[in-house]
């Protein structure tokens, strides 16, 4: 008897548990853990993962499952086991982990077909099945009498693949390969033996005495200026034989890469690849931290790192922040590593993941690059885990499962027993403090490898300007200098901090603002469409022509987008040449890249955006960087804005003067005295951290402890605030002394979607029971969850307090 243990595709807490099911006898050679099925679940057939096989139930009356989806396995069992701890840790379901670790195509069914990869004789049975197609249906497999033993043998020595569907555009694509079929030896005497007049044939066999490797048929008819005639009769004497290759789809192939070489590093630089190295050749799960300033060579010694692991046969996976939006990484990687990488962030369609995908499961590739979920990449034999911008917070996932990649990353180091690289100009407080302790072991960047000052930083005080009648949003040293560096022929970037500063309508006379009728938050005017819109939920309405409150017809837009900035820039500036990046104009896909594109060729003087702007940049021509209002996040109500703020103006100061010419940076505040602006201004990190430590000493905030934030939606206001307090009670029951349980509060955005939010935070520093009481808060609930007329959000580390 064999019987599989499956985790089902029904996301409730009820079914997060295995079920068992016969295995009939057809699948009973390849069946693997890892592998997708289909079961009967009550009146349905669902998916499910196999997550283990074994011999025995205690279950008396077992359903057979229905089918197995996949010929190998798309999980490994590092990976399954990996998906059950993160579970665990996130309080998530299995099933919900096990889908984020796969891209899109492999979360539901698919039609597939079986692809013939070789002209080689397959077995009687598979030449009946293609009766001479490339590729058949799985169906007609099913209903063939082949066994999945056979199938699978094939699919494991490259003779076959199995080709998931997505839609007629993903589908894979195949080029017609041409190769020798006989030895150099018999090609020779081919070539004796035709006759004069196959000039042509004769043409062809030289080619391939001469060059063995196969070619694409396409291009060897150009080349040799042929025909497919004369490749369909060398086929048929046997001599040449033609196959075909799948292509994946390459979502750089139109971007010219150069190959670029190692440097020789910097004595800094080698310092901190040594035990990296060591740590990769002695098999140490080690976790640095690598605080290196902006242009320090971080990125050299990552890629020189890797490939010290690339030559021992190992694979690398590289997290960097949403990828998409730094073009310029990518091509460092590529053009060292060329086709050994694999690219995965969320700008890529779902059939481009899944090539990507692929490549690293079929180990095509030994280097992945990509944004959070990569850490999940399907490697076999990792040899490190690099983690670029350690500090972003885009490495923790804000909907289930909240995983943080930081933390995946050292459990699969440990699994892997390599090491980890955290990189950062701005290490995060709780990675810098760890490494303070020795928990992370310290390398340090302390200056450029072009020994360049870094750029000086002066401060500008907005309340000033104000004062002086500047109403403009550019101070009068920020306007000199851009006309100074316009003059000189080089390059600006102008950060505009937007978040908590998003464009609002309020009116004149009464001061009303229009907000969402659904949501507690104002309401974002778009220009573009002149309309009102919710960010929370998607709510929209035309701009009011007068005041819904006063009846004034004084309605005005409040706040600084990028578009007022480019607008007024227009103004002030007018022979200056602007391009803007931010949501807006990088919706469409490469558009990103195109405007980098333009800057790099200096098709333009002054590059405006949002954060995105902000990391990874490196043109050599920028030598000013004017930051518009350093303080608009400083307001958040969140513990971590300094921090962030502190983080964003080293980095974008770091965008200038990074070559030849020296750099000069600009920071217009209405804070200056703050010490997230003069320490980031003195390029001074260990004292920042030095000043902010007390801050979270004196208040209780990580890394002196740990957060839990439970949050609590309801439609019903009261019962809201009720669950909330009834929470906090039974956890203040069972805690220990040191642990604080704060709440019920209304969160920071206290209705969204009509549903009113409260929450409750858990701070502290050590619980060991802690995820046995959460699952029981959450059972508690489960059926008021269940009908989702109670939501219950429990983020462990939270990274957003809203
Ligand atoms: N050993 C070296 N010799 C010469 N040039 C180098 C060396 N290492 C790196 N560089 C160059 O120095 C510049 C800065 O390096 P890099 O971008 O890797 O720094 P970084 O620390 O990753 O910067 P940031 O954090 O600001 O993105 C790059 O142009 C890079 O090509
Ligand atoms: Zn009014
Ligand atoms: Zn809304």
């Amino acid at each position: 008897m064999k019987i599989a243990s499956v985790i089902v595709d029904v996301p409730t807490s009820a079914t997060n548990q295995t079920y068992d099911y016969l295995v009939p006898e057809k699948y009973h050679e390849i069946i693997t853990p890892g592998m997708r099925v289909t079961v009967p679940f009550g009146p349905r057939k669902i998916m499910g993962f196999v997550v283990q096989l074994k011999s025995e139930t205690h279950l008396t009356k077992l359903k057979e499952l229905h089918e197995v989806l996949d010929i190998t396995p798309v999980l490994t069992e590092e990976l399954l086991q990996l998906g059950k701890s993160v579970a665990t840790k996130t309080l998530s379901l299995y099933i919900t982990v096990f889908q984020t670790m796969l891209p899109q195509v492999l979360k539901s069914q698919y039609t597939k077909d079986l692809v013939r990869e070789t002209d080689e004789f397959l077995s009687p049975e598979l030449e009946d099945l293609f009766a001479g197609r490339e590729s058949v249906p799985f169906e007609e497999f099913t209903a063939s009498s082949i066994s999945y033993y056979h199938l699978q043998n094939q699919v494991e020595a490259g003779n076959i693949t199995i080709y998931y569907h997505v839609k007629s555009r993903i589908t894979k694509k195949q080029l017609t390969m041409v190769q020798l079929n006989v030895s150099e030896i018999r090609a020779f005497e081919a070539l004796e033996d035709l006759s004069k007049q196959a000039k042509k044939q004769k043409e062809l066999i030289q080619y391939f005495i001469e060059n063995p490797e196969p070619i694409e048929q396409a291009k060897l008819i150009k080349l040799l200026g042929t025909s497919t005639q004369t490749v369909k009769t060398l086929v048929s004497k046997g001599i040449v034989k033609t196959f075909q290759q799948e292509v994946f789809r390459d979502p750089y192939k139109n971007q010219q890469i150069e190959q670029t070489e190692a440097f020789e590093l910097t004595k800094e630089q080698s310092d901190a690849m040594r035990p990296i190295v060591a740590s990769i050749d002695n098999k140490e799960d080690n976790v640095f931290l690598l605080h290196g300033v902006t242009g320090s060579g971080k990125t050299e010694v990552y890629l020189q790192s890797i490939q010290h692991v690339i030559s021992k046969g190992q694979e690398a996976i590289v997290l960097v922040p949403e990828i998409s939006l730094t073009p310029q990484m990518v091509r460092r990687f590529k053009g060292r590593f060329g086709s050994n990488v694999a690219v995965m962030h969320s700008g890529l369609s779902a059939g481009e993941k899944y090539d990507e995908w692929r490549k690293i499961q079929q180990r095509q590739v030994q280097v992945v690059v990509g944004a959070r979920s990569a850490i999940f990449a399907p490697f076999s034999n990792i040899g490190i885990i690099i983690i670029d911008e350690e500090h972003e917070t885009t490495y923790k996932q804000e909907d289930q499962p909240r995983y943080h990649a930081r933390d995946v990353a050292i459990e699969r180091a440990n699994s892997h027993r390599c090491p980890v690289v955290l990189g950062s100009a701005t290490p995060s407080l709780e990675s810098f403090a760890r490494a303070k302790k020795d928990v992370y072991k310290l390398l340090t960047l302390a200056s450029r490898t072009n020994h360049q000052q870094m750029p000086g930083v002066e401060i500008v005080d907005m309340r000033k300007e104000l004062h002086a009648g500047n109403r403009t949003m550019f101070s009068t040293s920020l306007m000199e200098n851009m006309k100074a560096c316009m003059e000189r022929g080089e390059q600006i970037v102008l950060l505009l901090n937007r978040r908590g500063y998003s464009t609002f309508v309020m009116c004149r006379d009464c001061g009303h603002v229009s907000e969402c009728p659904h949501c507690d938050i104002a309401l974002t005017y778009h220009k573009n469409t002149h309309r009102l819109k919710c960010h929370y939920c998607s709510y929209e309405q035309a701009v009011p022509e007068h005041c819904p409150s006063c009846e004034s017809d004084l309605i005005r837009f409040f706040g600084t987008g990028t578009q007022r900035v480019e607008e007024s820039l227009a103004k002030l500036l007018p022979e200056a040449r602007v391009i803007r990046m931010d949501v807006d104009t990088t919706r469409r896909k490469g558009a990103h890249e195109k405007l980098l594109k333009q800057f790099s060729e200096k098709q333009a003087d002054i590059l405006l955006g949002t954060q995105m702007i902000a990391k990874g940049l490196d043109f050599k021509d920028v030598t000013l960087v004017g930051v518009l209002s350093a303080d608009s996040m400083l307001h958040l109500p969140d513990f971590r804005a300094s921090e962030r703020t502190f983080q964003l103006l080293t980095q974008v100061s770091g965008r200038a003067g990074r070559h030849e010419l020296t750099g000069n940076v600009i920071v217009q505040t209405y804070t200056p005295e703050h010490y997230s602006v003069t320490y980031a201004a003195g390029h001074n990190y260990l004292d920042f951290y030095k000043h902010e430590m007390a801050v979270r000493k004196a208040f209780q905030y990580p890394p002196f402890v740990f957060l839990v934030l439970i949050t609590v939606s309801h439609e019903n206001h009261v019962r809201a605030v009720q669950v909330t307090g009834e929470i906090v009670k039974q956890l203040s029951e069972v805690i220990s002394p040191g642990t604080t349980v704060l709440g019920p509060t209304p969160s920071t955005i206290a209705r969204i979607k009509d549903r009113y939010r409260y929450q409750c935070m858990i701070k502290y520093k050590h619980e060991p029971d802690l995820i046995r009481y959460l699952e029981q808060i959450k059972s508690a609930y489960a059926d008021e969850i269940r009908k989702q007329t109670l939501q219950l959000f429990i983020d462990m580390q939270p990274y957003y307090m809203m």
